[in-house]
């Protein structure tokens, strides 16, 4: 079967520094895969590079069954709803102007998918889909605690209809309190919805309790999978 994403001989370059150096791997739908490993050994480089959030210096990046590492930007629109990262700064992946709501419903709107008569139930549904009382919808980030800021990214980030999740640290930057809740839902939600995850992570700890498989990286390469 195609697999839903599948890395070969990525190598990302920043300027003379190899960040990542010939790393290979793939995964099925609905399969979740940690890449684990030591800051600065190329987890976020991989990840902004399956994304198509950049270019790799080589190799090739495919997605069910597609190659979109030579794409356009025009060619590859159509796919980026379904390939959705997670950071780590919950803040920062919601802008600090847009009230929850909206932020929620935007990619709805920017995909051409918002439906007046239905829009506002479907956000409300999401919102409660990662735990989240819909009336929290009226607040803008700064008004939420961290872990709800980090459910309301996940709930726009499923506004999408993903089948893959780029989980980029997703509860490092979380009170250990509401990281358990948080990874919890994210394991949920990945049964319910069969959605393929790519988790990185530094912690082999967390990992153990969410990965299918795991892939030990260092110095920008895979040098063993467990
Ligand atoms: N934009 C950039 N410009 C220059 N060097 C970079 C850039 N981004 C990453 N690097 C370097 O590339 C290497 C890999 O970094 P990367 O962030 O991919 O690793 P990481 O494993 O995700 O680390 P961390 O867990 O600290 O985020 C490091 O040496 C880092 O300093």
């Amino acid at each position: 079967m195609t697999p839903l994403l599948d890395v070969r001989d990525l190598v990302v370059r920043h300027g003379p520094v190899v960040a990542v150096d010939g790393v290979s791997f793939s995964l099925g739908a609905g399969e979740t895969l940690a890449l684990v490993g030591p800051s600065g050994c190329g987890k976020s480089s991989t990840a902004t590079a399956v994304l198509g959030l950049r270019r790799p210096d080589a190799g090739e990046v495919w997605f069910e069954g597609r190659e979109i590492t030579r794409m356009t930007e025009r060619q590859l629109r159509p796919l980026r709803p379904a390939m959705q990262p997670v950071f780590q700064d919950p803040y920062g992946s919601l802008s600090p102007r847009l009230r929850v709501r909206d932020a929620v419903a935007e990619p709805l709107r920017v995909q051409g998918r918002w439906d007046r008569e239905t829009g506002p139930a479907r956000v409300a549904e999401l919102l409660e889909t990662v735990g989240l009382d819909p009336a929290l919808g009226d607040r803008r980030p700064y008004e939420l605690s961290g872990g709800q800021c980090q459910r309301a990214g996940i709930a726009r980030a499923l506004a999408s209809d993903p089948r893959l999740l780029v989980l980029d640290e997703p509860v490092s930057a979380l009170d250990p309190g509401v990281r358990a809740g948080v990874l919890n839902l994210l394991v949920d939600l990945r049964e319910r919805l069969g959605l393929g995850c790519l988790f990185i992570c530094h912690d082999p700890a967390l990992v153990r309790h969410f990965a299918d498989r795991v892939a030990e990286m260092r110095a920008g390469r895979i040098e063993r999978f467990s």
